[in-house]
């Protein structure tokens, strides 16, 4: 189907109030879309159906399933735009926000320290939200311009009814899995996209980063009959680049085995903390909102009727949730014993550039 048919049977689900989905997987120039027939609400929990899930960080929100049985499915291919960002000198400082979020952000990354020092964990992430003047009447624009611009993302395009709106261009995998074998990735450690990819990295990041490695090995362990890592390397994510090890092996065969390594990986180190539940615990308590499908993941999933699975999860950061006239932008960063709090603030000021050059 063409790009601008395809568009245009996304409008109008959107002019009926339909759920549905729209991505572009990573280095791909193909976009998907789910467009659900009818608007009821899909809750998934055992994993054991196809479709595209949607499900968030904490379980105050609801785990939601676009069935392929409910919807049609329609595939299109875009251009290859193939354009690089380039570095822009901006300042943080440049970028105006309230000076109240930056002593609110920095108040929480103080005492993320302080329970670090107190020894309740050795990592937690924090992070804020940010609002933004939008109408949502701009949303499928918005998506076409992150399709535009990150051709290494994850981009995605999602709504229910009953749900909100949500879009976003993540760079980082929780899980692919195409029948036994698997692949995920540990990303964490943050710095702006200065036009080289030979930068160096300070102990802070290659530490928050060995951390995330460290639990994805030791957590995988039981379901797994065979695990690789990579070398950590530096990885481009739109202006910012992260430390990056990629981890791949075979699964143990057990049909049940995607829920269970989905249970183990979510909410991963670089989204939450370590140890995972005294991290968790200490976000739900101060971090002082609702962080809702922020950090949660989403993406295919694929089960045959041999219980085999294939299936391709993105954790949800880059993303911002679509209400009537606003965009609140999400957007966290790891705190470590050797966090600097301004610094801290400063990255996820960085952060929200990726979402800020598409409104
Ligand atoms: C939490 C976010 O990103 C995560 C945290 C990172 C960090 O602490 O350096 C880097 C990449 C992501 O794993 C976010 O983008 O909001």
């Amino acid at each position: 189907m063409d790009i601008s048919e395809l568009y245009l049977k996304i409008q109008s689900q959107l002019d009926q109030q339909l759920p549905l989905a729209v991505y572009k997987k990573p280095g791909t120039n193909e976009v998907n879309c789910f467009l659900q027939n009818d608007d009821y609400l899909h809750e998934v929990s055992s994993y054991d159906s196809s479709g595209f899930v949607f499900a968030p960080f904490s379980n105050s929100e609801k785990t939601v399933i676009i069935p392929d049985t409910e919807s049609s499915f329609f595939t299109s291919i875009v251009p290859f735009t193939a354009k690089d960002l380039k570095y822009v000198s901006k300042n943080s400082s440049d970028v105006f926000v309230e000076d109240k979020e930056r002593k609110a952000h920095i108040s929480l990354v103080n005492s993320g320290i302080q329970a670090i020092e107190n020894s309740t964990f050795r990592k937690v992430v924090l992070s804020r939200k940010e609002q933004i003047p939008f109408s949502q009447s701009n949303a499928l624009e918005v998506f076409q311009r992150l399709v535009d611009l990150y051709a290494n993302a994850f981009v995605y395009f999602w709504y229910h009814p009953k749900i909100g709106m949500w879009l976003g261009a993540t760079p980082e995998t929780l899980l692919h899995i195409d029948g036994d074998n698997f692949s995920t990735m540990s990303l964490a450690g943050t710095q702006p996209y200065k036009g080289s990819m030979d930068v160096s990295w300070e102990a802070k990041e290659i530490e928050e980063q060995a951390m995330v490695t460290e639990f994805v090995l030791k957590e995988l362990a039981d379901n797994v009959n065979t695990i690789r890592r990579s070398e950590s390397y530096t990885h481009k994510a739109g202006t910012l680049l992260h430390l990056k090890t990629d981890i791949t092996g075979t699964l143990k065969s057990n049909p049940q085995s995607i829920k269970n390594i989905i249970e183990v990986l979510h909410p991963t180190p670089a989204v939450c903390g370590l140890p995972k539940e005294e991290a968790r615990s200490f976000i739900l308590e101060n971090e002082g909102y609702d962080r809702k499908y922020y950090t949660g993941f989403l993406g295919e999933l694929h089960r045959f009727n041999d219980g085999r699975s294939s299936s391709s999860l993105f954790v949800n950061l880059r993303c911002m949730e679509i209400c009537k006239d606003q965009a609140l932008l999400y957007v966290g960063g790891g705190i470590t014993k050797d966090s600097i709090p301004e610094k801290e603030w400063e990255e996820t000021v960085k952060k929200t550039e990726t979402m800020k050059r598409v409104l």
